[in-house]
């Protein structure tokens, strides 16, 4: 392959990836290896969104009556909106109102209309739809009811200069086009929505990827190298949550993306030792041994590592599906976690994905309990929270070993939690000054390597917002430290 990308990386292909990105030169830890605008930003299926912020909307636009348009803005995209208007005098709009996945569509064949545009049109169509691997599926006959169908029954296809090309597998290949390449980005009001981004999309998967993507309040995306990565190397980007087992990831990539993930990380029943996925293994329990279950590669048996106890794959599925329904049940209650972090406990092992979920809601939980100045929390509350942070940040120190915004949010609160409850400590005598400053000291670089990882994200993002939250009590608790330092001194 030959196609120009950046100076950075080049586009190369083969069987299993298809096209790639590589690296044209050694990247460093940090260094920018893209920044790109979309071509297209579209709601989540089945959602509706204004055409011009991208609010949740019920509102159309007056003038064109397809755009979805919120009650706050008066109009949207001129050359759209004048296209739509003439189209809206002939067309079934009611149906495309009623199906608002078609409006995605619609989208791209606008693109093709424009200009100024047309040329994304033709680098779209290039993108991956795995048309063949989706025929027939779930997915294909929804698409068919949802989109398709609407679409050319509402007679708005005449209208396209493309109108020949519109046939059923053609809007098929474009839905796609759209369900393989988008990344999810953060709408307006935090809820979720696509970005296609065309030589972003062309980065293949891995659970550790070598790249994180950021994408700023203008939906520009960034995509960064986690690590060093050296020339030739793969540049990957993560597609799924690194949060999951693998099992669940590689359900998600199959059913979503249509390929088999066989990354380090996939390919290794003990998740590169974090055992994200493994069980207790009950015998071994009963016996005082430290017995894991794993899902041994070859066979796909679960089978103890320490015994040679197993568990058929139905028993792990039951066992899970039980879990998943009482997890839900327990939602926002922190006694029922707690009461079901120790249940499952002798079932899952401790890094399990679920285990870490509920601990995850958990700590969410006690940060508003904390952050809420009409509770005082008592000491507990600190040592619970720390306890949960140390689990995920360990974690997270192994699936991502590198620049993670997951990892610093998790550190960031671990340092907050910590210092709070070292100066509880302080404050009912357990520590001395010269104790109390050591441990702050902790803190400090806990906080500092937080704030190292979040400035990498874009100002105008929740994420970017934290690194100055870090920064600044980073420079409260240097402070903090400063003054007890000069008591030390004192006492001496
Ligand atoms: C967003 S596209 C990436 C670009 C794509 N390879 C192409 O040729 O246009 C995602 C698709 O790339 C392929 N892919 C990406 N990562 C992969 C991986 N780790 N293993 C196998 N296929 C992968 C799959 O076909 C997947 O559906």
């Amino acid at each position: 392959m030959t196609e120009e990308y950046n100076e950075k990386c080049k586009i190369d292909q083969n069987d299993i990836l298809g096209k790639y990105i590589k690296a044209s030169e050694n990247l460093k830890a940090g260094e920018t290896i893209l920044n790109e605008s979309p071509v297209l930003i579209i709601a989540r299926s089945g959602d509706k969104r204004c055409s011009n912020c991208f609010q949740l909307t019920e509102g159309y636009c007056s003038k064109c009556l397809i755009s979805p348009l919120c009650s706050n803005c008066r109009s949207h995209h001129l050359y759209d909106c004048d296209k739509l208007t003439i189209m809206s005098k002939g067309v079934q709009f009611e149906n495309l109102r009623k199906y608002s996945d078609c409006y995605a569509l619609l989208k791209i064949f606008l693109l093709n209309e424009n200009p100024d545009t047309a040329e994304y049109f033709e680098r779209i169509l290039n993108l991956e739809a795995h048309l063949d691997k989706r025929r027939n599926t779930a997915i294909w006959h929804e698409h068919n009811d949802k989109v398709v169908q609407p679409l050319l029954n509402s007679g708005i296809k005449e209208y396209f200069k493309c109108h020949d090309l519109l046939d059923e597998d053609f809007i098929q290949r474009l839905c796609g086009i759209l369900d393989v390449n988008v990344y999810e980005i953060r709408a307006p009001d935090k809820g979720a929505m696509r970005g296609l981004y065309l030589k972003s999309s062309l980065f293949s998967h891995q659970c550790n990827a070598n790249t994180n993507a950021a994408i700023d309040h203008q939906y520009r995306i960034k995509l960064y190298a986690n690590r060093d990565i050296n020339k030739n190397e793969t540049i990957s980007s993560c597609y799924t949550n690194v949060l999951l087992g693998t099992d669940e990831r590689r359900r998600i990539l199959q059913e979503g993306k249509h390929f088999h993930c066989t990354c380090d990380r996939c390919k290794d029943p003990t998740e590169l030792g974090s055992h994200m996925s493994s069980f207790i293994c009950a015998p071994c329990l009963m016996a005082n041994r430290n017995g894991i279950i794993i899902k041994k590669a070859v066979t796909e048996k679960w089978e103890c590592l320490a015994c040679n106890h197993s568990l058929r794959n139905e028993q792990v599925k039951l066992i899970l599906e039980k879990a998943k329904e009482e997890i839900y049940h327990a939602r926002d209650d922190p006694k029922r976690y707690e009461i079901l972090l120790a249940k499952l406990g002798r079932i899952l092992h401790q890094n399990h994905y679920l285990m870490v979920d509920i601990k995850q809601n958990l700590a969410n939980i006690l940060r508003s309990v904390i952050t809420n100045s009409m509770q005082r929390p008592g000491r507990c509350v600190y040592e619970r929270k720390v306890r949960l942070c140390q689990e995920l940040v360990m974690i997270l120190h192994i699936i991502q070993p590198g620049i993670s915004r997951l990892k610093a949010i998790a550190l960031y609160e671990l340092a907050n939690a910590s210092a709070e409850l070292y100066r509880l400590k302080y404050g009912e005598k357990e520590l001395n000054t010269k104790e109390l400053v050591a441990l702050l000291q902790r803190c400090e670089s806990m906080l500092r390597e937080a704030a190292r990882m979040l400035l990498y994200e874009p100002v105008q993002t929740p994420e970017g917002e934290l690194a100055h939250a870090a920064m600044d009590e980073l420079k409260d608790l240097l402070n903090d430290i400063k003054l007890l330092k000069e008591k030390v001194d004192e006492e001496n």
